[in-house]
C-alpha cells in the first residue's frame, strides 16, 4: 500500500527552497541550500546545534530576509511579492515557536483569539468561542480556556501554542522543537497529536526537532542540515544509512538505536 505521504512526493512541492544563503556578518549559516516540502507530509528537520534549523524556518515564514536564493511558497516567490501579498501568503502558515511565545497576561482563550481578532476582524466574543474549539483540537480540557500560561504545565503550554498556530486554519504548520522539555510520555502524546491533526486537517508540517522518537514515529521524510546545506532529505531508512559522521553518531549511537527499536516494537505490537 502506498501511504498518502509517499504519494505526495510525486506532486509539486508546496515550499521550494533553492540556493538559499543566510549570513550574519562573516558568519555563513547557509550556502546553496535546497529543500522541498510536499503536500501532506511531515518533514523532520534535524542537524547539530547551530546548523541553522531555526534560521531556515524563520527564512521560510518571512521573519528573516535571506542573503541569497529563492523561496517559493504555493508557487509564488516570496522575494518578489509586495508586503501585502506576502502577508496574504504568510496567513496560510501556522507557526509554533520554540518557547511557545504566549502572552502571559492573557488567558489561553484570549491568546488564541488574538489572531482571529487581528487578522479576520472577528468580534472578541466570536473569537473566544472559536478559540475554545482550537484549544479542544489541541487536546486541552474546556477549563483551560480561562487559565493563564503561568498556571500550566510545559505540555499544556505547547498545546496552547499549537492551538494558536491553528487559529487561522493554516495549510502549513511550522513547529520548532515542539517536544523539547516534555517528558517522554508527554512527547509521545504530542507526536500522536501532530499526526492526528495532519490527517484530520490535511496539513503539511515542517518540524524542527532533536527528538529521535519523533523522527521515527511521526516523520515521513527527514532532512539533515550539515555543512551549511541540506545534506540529505529522504525517508528515514535512506537518511540513516547515509555515509556521514554526524548521521552515524546521531542515528546509530545508543539513543538512535533505542528510538529505532521502540519504533520497530511499536509497529509489531
Ligand atoms: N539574528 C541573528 N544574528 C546573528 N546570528 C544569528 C542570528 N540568528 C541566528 N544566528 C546564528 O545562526 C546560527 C544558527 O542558529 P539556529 O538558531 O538556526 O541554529 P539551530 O540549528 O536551530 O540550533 P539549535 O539546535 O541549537 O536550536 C547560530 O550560530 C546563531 O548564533
Amino acid at each position: 500500500m502506498v501511504s498518502a505521504a509517499q504519494a505526495s512526493v510525486n506532486e509539486a512541492p508546496l515550499i521550494r527552497v533553492r540556493g538559499l544563503a543566510n549570513r550574519f556578518g562573516q558568519h555563513r549559516v547557509h550556502e546553496a541550500l535546497d529543500l522541498d516540502l510536499y503536500p501532506g507530509e511531515i518533514l523532520g528537520v534535524v542537524g547539530g546545534s547551530g546548523t541553522g534549523k531555526s534560521v531556515l524556518l524563520r527564512s521560510i515564514v518571512g521573519l528573516l530576509r535571506p542573503s541569497a536564493g529563492s523561496i517559493e511558497v504555493f508557487g509564488e516567490d516570496l522575494q518578489r511579492l509586495s508586503a501585502v501579498e506576502r502577508s496574504r501568503v504568510e496567513r496560510r502558515f501556522g507557526v509554533l515557536f520554540q518557547r511557545g511565545a504566549l502572552f502571559t497576561s492573557l488567558t489561553l482563550a484570549e491568546n488564541v483569539a488574538l489572531p482571529l481578532i487581528e487578522h479576520i476582524g472577528l468580534s472578541r466574543r466570536d473569537a473566544e468561542v472559536l478559540a475554545q474549539v482550537k484549544l479542544a483540537l489541541a487536546g486541552l480540557p474546556v477549563e483551560a480556556a480561562r487559565q493563564y500560561p503561568a498556571e500550566l504545565s510545559g505540555g499544556m503550554i505547547k498545546r496552547a501554542a499549537l492551538a494558536r498556530a491553528l487559529a487561522l486554519d493554516p495549510e502549513v504548520l511550522f513547529l520548532d522543537e515542539p517536544t523539547a522539555g516534555l517528558d517522554p510520555i508527554g512527547a509521545a502524546a504530542f507526536d500522536r497529536l501532530i499526526m492526528t491533526l495532519r490527517d484530520a486537517l490535511g496539513l503539511s508540517i515542517f518540524l524542527v526537532t532533536h527528538d529521535l522518537d519523533t523522527l521515527y514515529t511521526a516523520c515521513d521524510r527527514v532532512a539533515v542540515l550539515s555543512q551549511r546545506r541540506v545534506l540529505v532529505a529522504n525517508r528515514l531508512d535512506v537518511v540513516a544509512s547515509t555515509d556521514d559522521d554526524w548521521i552515524r553518531d546521531y542515528f546509530h549511537g545508543p539513543r538512535g538505536r533505542a528510538a529505532h527499536r521502540a519504533a520497530h516494537d511499536g509497529k509489531e505490537a
